[in-house]
């Protein structure tokens, strides 16, 4: 037996050690699922070759040792990982004469939940397999998790936790303490196992069941029927079809298709028995059980050639490295551009102008930049700002991750990301003001700060004559910079940027303080008052309005805008209390955005997804398949057109 090969599973074990520790505990990922993938094939053919498992082995071990301040909690049965293919074919022969259940394998943090006399009692995440953090008081915030079930026997259940990647967008761009997150998975683990569970509350999490592992005196075996009582119970669930081995192909072909269209991350598909008592009788090996197998995506890779590496500078002063190559194709759309992420991952790669990369995308959906054949590591890292020419500083995290920043607190690009938040629908709504202009008006110097927007009529001869604009461009521009000097509070407190108040945290805090004059002067505690604001949010808040500049920016911007009083949510509505899921086009409001509002503005809930807490489902077509419908149909949600929740509301 060749010492290299030890030497070399030695290694493998620490790095694959190293990158587990960063993937399960911190969401700061040192290498991609690919590259750990690979790595692990290597250990397990290794050890095959060699017949040397050593102690503490990666093959051996599910998950990561838990490092946090929450509770450990030990799982009753252990909770294993899954074999895994990326072949079809294997997929057939390993489920052979038997009926399976197919569905997405999605890619969050798994959780395990247990019911008793109706009420959740504990939420655990897998942990290592053995030990997991109680993460109860998250899991109330989790959509899709019930408080109350109808049934009132002992339940467990399993699950994934997860972020839909328009909310990962959302939050994510709210992130300034300069770790932003990479993937929506890290961004879940990161909040679902926060000390504070009303930043759980803000950020959207959604939990999906993919399989009820007990429910005493209930007996059903059929593992997809299972999953449909769970969703009468009230649970959102993984989405999945009944196969046999001679549909497999379809089926496979049939969620590929659907992939780039998710609302929510996947990397790829789980197949189980659908006989749970016979798949249980088949046992586990050590690291999994034997009744399931996963299937990885076959992800298209592509070479091509490294032009340019942009460092594009965000709003909190990082310069984020991109990788600008020639075009290619990947799972059908033309890819020219990759993240990479940071200055450690750009060292890694030891990229070089000209160099050979090979590309793929994640979870078949986010470009990524899987190795460089090349690797000349001639690649030099800016030492200016390319946006304002100070000296750019690299930064070392707590977990080793270096990054490049531009330290000039005055840096425009810190301005651009700050005013592109300004001028969003949901805060100032400029209509039409593109990242484009916003970087040609402060590059030329007339924005500088919120209030110069009100002030472009100062400069409208030398805007005129600028490239790309023109008498009528500027007229259409400055009627929606009017336009938007009728607001709400809510609105002008959101788009001042503030780090982690959002859309909704703003609305609350304007709901009990309405006048610019109190929301200057809130205390930590006033604002942790306010239900749905919690220590972090109030500290973010209050260190801002501590700052003179911010004030004065503040007030400045307050002197140009007329301030509408916020509607009143109007509590004795016929529609008050109840909550509405709405699903396809409407037509009597603009959109369903309109109708949301309206919906809100009367005291009701709107909801992303049917289950057991939704009053009525608001579509126009009762007739469809979908499945908003199916699961509204079986859990007797009634279904509304448009004319009849107008009637309902008394609108
Ligand atoms: N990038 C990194 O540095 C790094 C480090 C460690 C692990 N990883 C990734 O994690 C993988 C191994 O981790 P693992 O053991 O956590 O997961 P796994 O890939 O083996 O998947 C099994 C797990 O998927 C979950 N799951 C999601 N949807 C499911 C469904 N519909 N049905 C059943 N289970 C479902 C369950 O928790 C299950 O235990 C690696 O292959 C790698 O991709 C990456
Ligand atoms: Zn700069």
């Amino acid at each position: 037996m060749a010492n290299n090969d030890i030497n070399r599973m030695k290694e493998l074990n620490e790095l694959l050690a190293k990158a587990s520790d960063a993937y399960y505990n911190t969401g700061v990922e040192i290498m991609s699922d690919k590259q750990y993938d690979q790595l692990y094939d290597e250990l397990e053919a290794l050890e095959k070759k060699t017949g040397v498992i050593l102690s503490g082995s990666r093959t051996q071990q599910v998950g990561y040792e838990v490092s946090s301040g929450l509770q450990k909690i030990r799982h009753t049965t252990k909770m294993l990982s899954l074999d895994k293919t990326k072949s079809v074919d294997e997929l057939k022969s390993w489920l052979g004469e038997h009926e399976g259940f197919l569905s997405w394998k999605l890619d969050g943090l798994t959780l395990v939940l247990t019911y008793d006399g109706g009420t959740l009692t504990q939420a655990v995440t897998r942990g290592n397999g053995e030990i997991g953090e109680d993460i109860t008081a998250n899991a109330r915030h989790i959509i899709g998790i019930p408080a109350r079930i109808p049934f009132t026997g002992h339940l467990v259940v399993r699950g994934e936790s997860l972020m839909k990647y328009k909310d990962f967008e959302r939050v994510n761009e709210e992130i300034e303490d300069g770790s932003k997150y990479k993937n929506p998975r890290n961004l879940c683990v990161g909040t679902v196992r926060n000390l504070d569970s009303r930043v759980t509350a803000e950020r959207n999490i959604n939990f999906f069941a993919f399989n009820l592992v007990s429910a005493d005196g209930f007996e059903e075996n059929s593992f997809s029927a299972r999953l449909g009582w769970l969703e009468q119970q009230g649970f959102q669930r993984v989405y999945g079809v009944k196969v046999t081995a001679d549909g497999i192909e379809k089926a496979v072909a049939d969620f590929e298709k659907a992939v780039s269209e998710n609302e929510f991350p996947s990397d790829g598909l789980v197949l189980m028995l659908d006989d749970v008592a016979y798949g249980l009788s088949l046992g586990e090996t050590s690291h999994a059980p034997r009744n399931g197998i996963a299937f990885k995506w076959r992800d298209e890779t592509a070479d091509t050639v490294l032009r340019e590496v942009e460092w594009s500078a965000s709003r909190t002063g990082l310069l984020n490295p991109v990788a600008i190559f020639d075009p290619v194709e990947l799972e059908g759309t033309t890819v020219t551009r990759a993240s990479v992420h940071n200055l450690s991952i750009v060292k890694q790669l030891r990229l070089g102008i000209g160099d050979t990369l090979t590309i793929f995308k994640a979870n078949m959906i986010i470009p990524q930049v899987l190795e460089n054949k090349t690797a000349s590591a001639s690649l030099e890292i800016p030492s200016v700002c390319p946006v304002c020419g100070a000296s750019t500083e690299v930064r070392t995290s707590d977990e080793d991750v270096e990054t490049l920043v531009c330290p000039n607190k005055d840096c425009a690009a810190k301005h651009i990301g700050k005013f592109e938040h300004f001028v969003q629908r949901d805060a100032m709504n400029i209509v039409g003001m593109s990242t484009a202009t916003i970087e040609t008006l402060v590059s030329e110097g007339f924005v500088r700060e919120f209030r110069d927007f009100y002030h472009l009529d100062d400069h409208k001869f030398r805007i005129v004559v600028l490239e790309g604009f023109g008498e009528k461009s500027y007229q259409k521009l400055a009627d929606a910079v009017e336009a938007s000097r009728k607001t709400e509070l809510s609105r002008v407190l959101y788009a001042m940027g503030i780090p982690n108040i959002g859309r909704q945290a703003s609305r609350l805090i304007c709901g009990m303080y309405p006048t610019a004059d109190e929301l200057e002067k809130l205390m930590v505690t006033e604002l942790t008052a306010i239900d749905g604001i919690g220590e972090v949010l109030a500290g973010d808040y209050v260190k801002f309005f501590a700052d003179e500049k911010h004030l004065t920016e503040f007030r400045n911007l307050l002197a140009e805008l007329e301030i509408e009083e916020a509607v009143a949510v109007n509590t004795e509505s016929a529609i008050a209390g109840k909550t509405f899921v709405i699903t396809g086009s409407v037509h009597i409001w603009k959109n369903r955005n309109e109708l949301k509002a309206f919906i809100e503005q009367n005291g009701g809930k709107a909801a992303g997804s049917v289950s057991s807490k939704t009053d009525y489902l608001i579509n126009n077509d009762n007739t469809s398949n979908s499945a908003k419908n199916k699961t509204a149909k079986e859990l007797g949600v009634p279904i509304i057109t448009e004319e009849e929740f107008r009637e309902l509301a008394n609108a």
